[in-house]
């Protein structure tokens, strides 16, 4: 059977309300502080861990690379989830264009990121999740009970030949 996730979900299915989230070119972080002044980042995990199979050929790694750099957190108003970002690169990468990576802590990685003029970012592609997909089974695991799909987007960062593949997903009730 065909894997049931494919990153080019098309956007006309996504509530008018969550389109300029989904669509948003800039920081999404930098979004999110303007329409809530007491955005925080709450970091989950940040560490080796195996890459979910539909980002392997992204980050051009073969399928039994079991220890990626991961970070996930909970982009936050307050206390309230509004986002669940996971971030995955390379042993290489931490090493070399992403070595700030590691030394993100409770600062949003997308500040980094933005910051940098030598980080260019691919075209963003999107994807309906469920619960047969690792990214909503960890966001149900970070914030509880959830709808039956939740939208979420993802792009490359590149620093040389370097990458770093961002994905948020999208919560509720906030969106
Ligand atoms: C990529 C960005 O960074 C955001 C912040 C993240 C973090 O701190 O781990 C992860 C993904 C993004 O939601 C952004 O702001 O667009």
């Amino acid at each position: 059977m065909p894997h049931p996730h494919r990153w080019h979900h098309p956007l006309c299915l996504a509530p008018r309300a969550l389109r300029p989230w989904l669509t948003e070119a800039g920081s999404l972080t930098a979004r999110l502080i303007a329409h809530h002044p007491d955005f925080q980042v709450r970091v989950l995990k940040q560490q080796a861990a195996r890459p979910h199979q539909d980002e392997l050929a992204t980050l051009c790694l073969a399928s039994g690379v079991r220890h990626a750099p991961t970070r996930e957190v909970l982009l936050c108003a307050g206390t309230t989830p509004l986002v669940f970002a996971h971030s995955v690169t390379t042993a290489v990468a931490v090493r070399r264009g992403f070595r700030k990576f590691r030394h993100v802590g409770g600062r949003s990685l997308g500040s980094l990121l933005f910051a940098s003029p030598t980080i260019a970012r691919s075209r963003l592609a999107w994807c309906r999740v469920d619960a047969r997909h690792p990214l909503w089974r960890k966001a149900r695991k970070a914030v509880g009970p959830l709808p039956r799909r939740l939208w979420a987007r993802r792009s490359v960062f590149y620093a040389g030949a370097d990458r770093l593949l961002v994905t948020e997903v999208f919560l509720p009730p906030h969106f």
